[in-house]
């Protein structure tokens, strides 16, 4: 790999005797990994079904390392949202996070959505985790694996860092900046990247940086926990930001973390003014770990424990909703455990509900469905988010089997089964809608997602 020679110099002057063995494991193949989606099934379940070949990620329980040959990006598995795949150093930074069932969080730098549903799988669709992404086609991939991962307690936004500062004060529980940054341990992963390198970026992303988190900081209620992370290496990006924040907010201070060997620590000698503290943050490295690397900071708002939080309840207009409760009636063998509202002509749902007036939604929750005239169609979001057992009418396909993927291209198919709307399974995991009538099941896999 060519890697920029001044980007080379700089880290050859920041790692001394440890730059030899880090410039070579760039000669070492990146690492591959997925997490296990523990809203969908148990890690033990995933396990004994898949045919991938998995080895576990030391640091998170819900990751493996696969084989690139496995390809499980397309896999009908990846479809009913069983797992994510996600650079296995950047599962770290959850970890961390550390979010608890019936938490508000914010994730406010969340495309494509690595973090953010793993937050999710950790809150177990308990409290509200909000999904927030500046880049509008960023945003949608983001919403699309929301749903894909069948969550049901996140909101997703699309606005800048400002205005979300604005709209949640002293709102949140856990705030996650995952920055955008010069991205050096993404070269190995994407070694286009590296071309884009240059010293003037490294520092532009460190002032927008340290200009997020003075948004961010915002949102953290007293006692909450304000977590920053990159994929960069330049201790600009990482210590630096990191020292001149907590010395312009006296009221964040860093928060020791426990001793994860191989993890390194923040180093002083990287920041300006000697800071000592900074040996709370966290370093990993791609010649010390199997992982591309990471920076990740946990600052707590110090002051007590306060936040504002008024809750909204929508006005239920059960008239409105009667083709859904009939639906509901027909087919679902649980309630849905959550305010049922109405967007538009779409339903949503949600445990609890926040204001979000003003802010571009691109999700306000989980999506049930859509009213048509005198009907309800179910939505994609809730096939995914639904089980075997919730549905009265199920068809089960194996992935191994050519009906799967048919299925997945959009074909109809020819079956014996029960009439009207049957919830899709891959190996007893739900994927999608089909409706059937005389033998034949429509295909209700949404456009946009079929493979060719
Ligand atoms: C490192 S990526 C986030 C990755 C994501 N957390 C995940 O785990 O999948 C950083 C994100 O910040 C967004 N971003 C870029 N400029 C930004 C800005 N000025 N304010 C907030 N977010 C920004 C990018 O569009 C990008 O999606």
């Amino acid at each position: 790999m060519i890697l920029p020679l001044e980007y080379k110099e700089k880290m050859k002057k920041m790692l001394g005797e440890d730059y030899l063995s880090f410039i070579k494991s760039y000669e070492d193949e990146r690492t591959y990994g997925l997490r296990v989606n523990t809203i969908k099934l148990s890690i033990d379940n995933f396990l004994n079904i898949n045919d991938f070949v998995l080895s576990p990620i030391p640091w998170c329980k819900e990751g493996f390392y696969y084989l690139p040959g496995d390809n499980p990006g397309k896999h009908p598995y990846h479809e009913s949202g069983m797992y994510y795949i996600q650079e296995p150093s950047a599962m770290a930074v959850v970890e961390f996070l550390n979010p608890q069932p019936n938490e508000r969080i914010l994730d406010l730098c969340a495309a494509p959505g690595g973090k953010s549903t793993a937050i999710a799988g950790k809150m177990k669709g308990e409290g509200i985790l909000i999904s927030n992404e500046i880049n509008p086609k960023r945003a949608r991939v983001l919403s699309e694996n929301i749903e894909r991962m069948g969550i049901e307690n996140t909101i997703v936004t699309n606005e800048p860092p400002e205005t979300i500062s604005k709209k949640f004060r002293d709102f949140f529980h856990k705030v996650l900046v995952d920055a955008p940054c010069s991205g050096e341990g993404m070269f190995r992963k994407e070694p286009l990247s590296s071309e884009e390198w240059s010293l003037e970026n490294v520092r532009t992303c460190a002032e927008r940086q340290l200009n997020i988190l003075e948004y961010a900081k915002d949102t953290v209620m007293k006692g909450g926990l304000l977590v920053y992370s990159t994929c960069t290496f330049s201790p600009e990006e990482n210590e630096q930001v990191i020292e001149k924040f907590l010395k312009k907010n006296k009221e964040f201070s860093l928060e020791k973390q426990k001793d994860f060997y191989p993890f390194e620590h923040g180093q002083n000698k990287w920041t300006v003014s000697n800071f000592k503290e900074i040996d709370k943050a966290i370093r990993i490295w791609p010649h010390k770990v199997k992982g591309e690397g990471h920076f990740i900071a946990v600052m707590m708002k110090n002051g007590g424990s306060s936040a504002h939080f008024n809750k909204v309840k929508y006005p239920l207009d059960k008239n409105k909703l009667r083709d859904f409760y009939q639906f509901e009636e027909d087919y679902l063998k649980r309630d849905l455990n959550g305010n049922i509202f109405p967007f538009g002509d779409n339903i949503y749902m949600l445990k609890e509900n926040i204001d979000i007036k003003g802010l571009k939604v691109l999700r306000p929750g989980l999506h049930i469905g859509i009213l048509k005239k005198n009907r309800f169609e179910p939505s994609h979001s809730l096939a995914l988010y639904l089980k075997k057992d919730d549905f009265k009418n199920s068809i089960s396909f194996s992935s191994h089997s050519d009906e799967i993927i048919r299925y997945l291209k959009g074909e109809t198919l020819n079956f014996h089964g029960t009439k009207g709307w049957n919830l899709v399974l891959v190996d007893g995991y739900s994927i999608g809608w089909g409706k059937m009538s005389n033998g034949v099941l429509k295909n209700h896999y949404p456009r946009g997602l079929r493979w060719l």
